[in-house]
């Protein structure tokens, strides 16, 4: 191999930095670390809609449902740009030359308004201008055991993230909250409490599977919006997931090019309820359970793990 390609790879292997650096306990990986101030003095307007979620939840879902709804079911709009051009994914930062060198923060600033930003943050690290202006949000959860498996996966086939080892490795890191964006158990049961002070729409991925009028009928009712039913079922139709899987716009194929492998398993995944029965032991449910148990005492908040 050529020097100068040798010499490439090898800054570009250092620019994807795969490690984790915790702030405040929660691991972030070490670009979005390096600019965290930036982060937390990001200024919110008061028309920005927020959609918040533990990785892997449904966040490209809900955003589609959002923009759509925001276009008027005008389905040649929301193809103007890939989901992650559309919506500024808030702390994501990979600087240049890294491939797919991306600010979350530069594309919002640069963005009009109305704007919808995406955040995996935990509740406590969102930039307070986000509570001055009293901006809507959306959070959406997904029960652990799902949301696990799809982490893992996405894991495998995404550089930018450290290796996840075997399912079994990947459980106890999870369990233990040591994995980006930290603990899952920690982050729904935050935003849980948080929705009861704040403009906050609390969504369950499980409830959008079982029932996607009634939950995008919700999400039009939180945006303001009342849109004919025609449009409704354009909406309810292209944010499925085989429209959105063939979609190249939500599916995630135009970005990440050369950090996401999507032969060794693809952004759009499965997208189902109960996936997680294909990969735990009955050995790991049980552990899996009372560990569960015991972090999901202090909540109200219950899930569904199947339908
Ligand atoms: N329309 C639709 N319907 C049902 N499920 C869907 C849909 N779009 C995305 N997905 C599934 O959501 C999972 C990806 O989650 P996120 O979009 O939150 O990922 S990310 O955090 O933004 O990277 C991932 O889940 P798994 O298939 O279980 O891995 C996607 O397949």
């Amino acid at each position: 191999m050529a020097l100068d390609k040798m010499e490439k790879l090898h800054l570009e292997d250092k620019m994807i930095q795969t490690e984790l650096c915790e702030l405040e306990g929660i691991p972030l990986t070490k670009p979005v670390y390096s600019i965290w101030d930036q982060v937390w003095n990001f200024k919110a307007r008061p028309d920005d809609l927020l959609i918040a979620t533990y990785a892997k939840a449904g966040t490209t879902w809900t955003q589609e449902i959002v923009d759509m709804i925001q276009q008027n079911g005008d389905t040649e709009k929301c193809r103007r740009a890939s989901t992650y051009r559309r919506h500024p994914f808030l702390e994501w930062y990979m600087p240049e030359p890294a491939p797919n060198g991306y600010s979350g923060l530069e594309i919002a600033e640069a963005m009009p308004s109305p704007r919808i930003i995406k955040t995996h943050l935990p509740v406590q690290m969102v930039p307070p201008s986000f509570w001055e202006q009293n901006c809507k949000i959306i959070y959406v959860a997904r029960n652990a055991k799902d949301n696990l498996v799809s982490y893992y996966h996405f894991h495998r086939m995404n550089k930018a993230l450290p290796d996840p080892g075997t399912m079994e490795e990947f459980m106890e890191k999870f369990m233990a909250g040591k994995v980006l964006w930290g603990s899952w158990y920690d982050h729904v049961k935050g935003w849980w409490k948080a929705k009861d002070k704040h403009r906050i729409l609390y969504l369950f991925y499980e409830d959008m599977k079982e029932n996607p009028k009634r939950e995008i009928q919700k999400i039009m009712k939180f945006m303001e919006k009342d849109l004919e039913q025609e449009v409704l079922n354009k909406i309810i139709h292209n944010t499925s997931f085989e429209i959105m899987k063939e979609n190249p716009m939500t599916n995630y194929t135009k970005d990440f090019v050369g950090l996401m492998d999507h032969s060794v398993s693809p952004f759009m995944r499965k997208g189902v309820v109960g996936d997680w029965k294909n990969y735990f032991t009955v050995a790991q449910n049980k552990k899996f359970d009372e560990d569960y148990n015991k972090k999901m005492a202090d909540t109200s908040l219950v899930f569904r793990a199947e339908l």
